[in-house]
């Protein structure tokens, strides 16, 4: 489309003025977004994504990042020659990979994420679960075909104490979290970050929490149908949990988790995409799979087929 030179293009005012009723819902609200380590793979969305977490807080919202980063975690294991596998979407981790989760996270991902939001401002602020006893881990395992298997020193969020988080909103801050934390006896475990973002979304009464990954959403018959789900209810969800694989169980999971908790909203959403924050939280285009109460379930056709 040509545009004369110097001419106001209304098209763009018209973006800005349909962000209106997301403006209101969202001013002031807590949103929880959690940024998966599969949607961090260049450097270009990384940037979009700390322009977007920046933009949010200019814009009235109070958000709250919590961040993956299970690729890397997996290169530095596979660089140092320790072996880690995954059962039920969790890694079982020993005490020597515990000590590499935790100097990816802490140490490269969460440093490279708050250094990116503040080239925008002074405005992050890096923890994990256990600065100020933010989240107290109880050890847990998984069921893998109706068998229990222990994940070593893997956890659930049993508590959060959520006062220091708060603090950083109220100062106009933004937290970014990583997901390791303490058990009663300051034994340090690893947490799923889409379980640990569920946990925070849950204890923040937080209006949303907005999970970014590397797929559409959530497919159907993973991989063998195009088929999204767009919106599900809770009960539809718990129904379908079983019949789910890899790391769609503790995404989904954490989503139901969150809801359940009384969230009003979780939703899931294709972090390949550039500036997905922005466009699903400003925009009415139905993208990712929304954890709602009360709606129907409604599918629609992916744009990519699952490869
Ligand atoms: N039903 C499903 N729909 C979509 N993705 C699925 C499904 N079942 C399994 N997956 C897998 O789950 C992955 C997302 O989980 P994960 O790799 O843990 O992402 P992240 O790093 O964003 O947390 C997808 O890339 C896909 O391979
Ligand atoms: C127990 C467990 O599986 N912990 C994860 C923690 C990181 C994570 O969850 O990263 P993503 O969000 O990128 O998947 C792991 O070790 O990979």
């Amino acid at each position: 489309m040509t545009q004369t030179p110097g001419k106001p293009d209304p098209a763009k005012a018209e973006v800005l003025a349909n962000a209106l009723p997301w403006l209101k819902r969202y001013h002031g609200k807590i949103v929880v977004v959690k940024y998966g380590g599969n949607a961090m793979t260049d450097d270009n969305l990384k940037r979009a994504f700390a322009e977007d977490i920046a933009f949010l807080r200019f814009a009235g919202f109070k958000p709250v990042v919590v961040h993956g980063g299970g690729p890397q975690i997996s290169r530095m294991l596979d660089k140092l020659g320790i072996e880690s596998e995954f059962k039920g979407g969790l890694r079982v981790t020993t005490p020597e990979a515990m000590e590499v989760v935790r100097m990816v996270l802490v140490g490269q991902v969460q440093r490279e994420l708050v250094g990116l939001i503040n080239e925008h401002g002074p405005l992050a602020v890096g923890l994990s679960g256990e600065d100020a006893g933010l989240f107290t881990a109880e050890q847990t395992n998984t069921i893998v075909d109706g068998e229990e298997v222990d994940l070593g020193l893997v956890g659930e969020v049993a508590h959060v104490r959520p006062e220091s988080v708060l603090d950083l909103i109220e100062a106009g801050r933004i937290p970014v979290v990583s997901s390791v934390a303490p058990d009663v006896d300051g034994q340090v475990h690893n947490v799923n970050a889409d379980l640990a973002a569920a946990a925070l979304a849950v204890a923040l009464k937080a209006e949303k929490l907005l999970v970014l990954t590397d797929v559409e959403g959530l497919y159907l018959d993973w991989p063998s149908s195009d088929d999204v789900i767009g919106e599900i209810n809770p009960e539809s969800l718990a129904e379908l949990m079983p019949s789910l694989a890899s790391g769609m169980v503790p995404k989904m999971g954490a989503c139901l988790q969150a809801v359940q908790g009384g969230v009003p909203r979780a939703t899931v959403v294709d972090g390949r995409q550039l500036h997905a924050v922005l466009l699903e939280l400003f925009t009415n285009e139905g993208v990712g799979t929304q954890v709602l109460p009360g709606v129907e379930t409604k599918t629609r056709k992916a744009r990519d087929t699952p490869s």
